[in-house]
């Protein structure tokens, strides 16, 4: 019997959405408003799922309250009030769109997740525009 257990989180950061490769009428047709030269920021929000049998010691999947401190320490840490051009090494050569941004997120956590558990990251970029990564 498996089951997902999940803690929200959320982060402020900046970003432009930009290809150097593309002139600026294809970037600006492609990426819209994230194009914009001014960097801009989103309030993410974050979900972060492990899916897996319940321990039948404690009654948990996972303790929420270690997955917590991960996401604070791996996540939170590395992205909140940053700028993901900028500031965040992962995207020094990688467009930091929704789902580049989960991936990231995703590969962060991985190896802190037992091997046994599955893992997911949902990612809004705005209350409606929202991504999923399951590796
Ligand atoms: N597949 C993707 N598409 C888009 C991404 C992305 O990361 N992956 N990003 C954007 C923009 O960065 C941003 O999300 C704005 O999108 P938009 O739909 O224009 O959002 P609004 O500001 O209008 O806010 P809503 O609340 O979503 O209406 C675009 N596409
Ligand atoms: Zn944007």
């Amino acid at each position: 019997m498996k089951v997902k257990a999940s803690r929200k989180a959320s982060f402020n950061a900046a970003h432009r959405l930009h290809r150097p490769d593309w002139d600026d009428e294809r970037n600006k047709a492609v990426f819209g408003k994230c194009n914009n030269p001014k960097y801009h920021g989103h309030n993410y929000d974050l979900i972060v799922s492990v899916t897996g049998e319940i321990d039948p010691v404690t009654g948990f999947v996972m303790d929420l309250k270690v997955l917590k401190e991960l996401i604070k320490e791996h996540v939170e840490e590395a992205l909140d009030h940053k700028n993901l051009n900028l500031d965040v090494p992962e995207f020094e050569n990688l467009n930091p769109t929704a789902e580049n941004i989960a991936v990231v997120i995703w590969n962060k956590l991985r190896p802190h997740i037992k091997q046994t558990k599955e893992l997911e990251v949902v990612l809004y970029e705005t209350p409606r525009n929202f991504v999923t990564y399951t590796g």
